[in-house]
């Protein structure tokens, strides 16, 4: 038998005016896999990820958790996954413990479950001491962990990270992987967008690179960067248009 992929995509497109944002998507995420997805400023990944986890509805084609339809059972997909979307508000007039609080009951979570789960992740995630501050005080670094706090507090089978990564410090973001690394090891699925080949390269075990609102390539790591690192596939796949010739006013000497 075939294992039901953590996430499957089937022609996903979106438009935005004439901008084409997504241009028919289709990818298999395996259950238990560590998966990155690369791709330039403007690549459409964000686009991608909010389709697949029921933020955006698509123009076309169809999105499956676990098996389950996004878009025709969305109460029974989004049970199985956490998210932390990119660039999303934030209620940050809580403070972070009332946020995570807010997270596990809005799943439908019991208070004493909902506690004692937010007392271990902020005290995992080094905000114990943070807890009763207000978010809008947080750092930006503070606020992805708190978020990443929030999209794990129901113990979900599948996680989206939109740049987990991004303004958070080196010590904390090796802790997170760790934490990341620790629940694939356990049978999670991880999704993360991130810009930083290098991260990606020694996280992940599979990768998409997508660029223009497509797939490019995708595959075990391995398979993608065919021997090279990932940056210099990426760079070849996806090309390089910056010059840096016109900028010559720019030079001092
Ligand atoms: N709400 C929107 N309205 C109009 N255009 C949009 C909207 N969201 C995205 N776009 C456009 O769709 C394209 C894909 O954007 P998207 O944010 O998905 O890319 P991305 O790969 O996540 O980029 P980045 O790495 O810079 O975050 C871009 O051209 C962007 O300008």
């Amino acid at each position: 038998m075939i294992p039901v992929p953590a996430l499957a995509l089937r022609g996903l497109a979106k438009r935005f005016g004439d901008t084409v944002a997504v241009a028919g998507i289709s990818l298999d995420v395996p259950a238990g896999s560590f998966y990155g997805i690369v791709g330039p400023n403007g690549a459409g990944k964000t686009t991608m990820l909010s389709m697949a986890t029921g933020l955006l509805r698509p123009d076309a084609g169809s999105a499956s958790v676990c098996g389950v339809d996004v878009w025709a059972q969305p109460l029974e997909a989004k049970r199985t996954m956490g998210v932390l979307p990119d660039g999303m508000g934030v209620f940050d007039r809580l403070t972070g413990a009332q946020l995570v609080t807010y997270a596990g009951l809005l799943r439908g979570m019991d208070r004493a479950t909902v506690a004692r789960r937010t007392v271990d992740l902020l005290a995992v995630l080094d905000l114990a001491g943070a807890a009763d501050t207000l978010v809008v005080d947080y750092s930006a670094g503070m606020t992805k962990k708190v978020t990443l706090a929030a999209a794990l507090i129901h113990a979900p089978r599948l996680l989206v990270l939109d740049e987990p990564f991004e303004a958070v410090d080196p010590v904390s973001s090796s802790h997170i992987r760790q934490i990341l690394a620790e629940y694939v090891r356990t049978g999670g699925t991880v999704i993360v967008s991130s810009h930083v080949m290098d991260l990606v390269e020694r996280m992940c075990d599979h990768v998409a690179v997508v660029a223009a609102g497509r797939v490019l390539a995708a595959g075990t790591v391995d398979d993608v960067r065919a021997g090279r690192t990932l940056e210099e596939r990426f760079v070849e796949l996806v090309g390089s248009p910056h010059r840096s010739e016109g900028l010559s006013w720019l030079h001092t000497s």
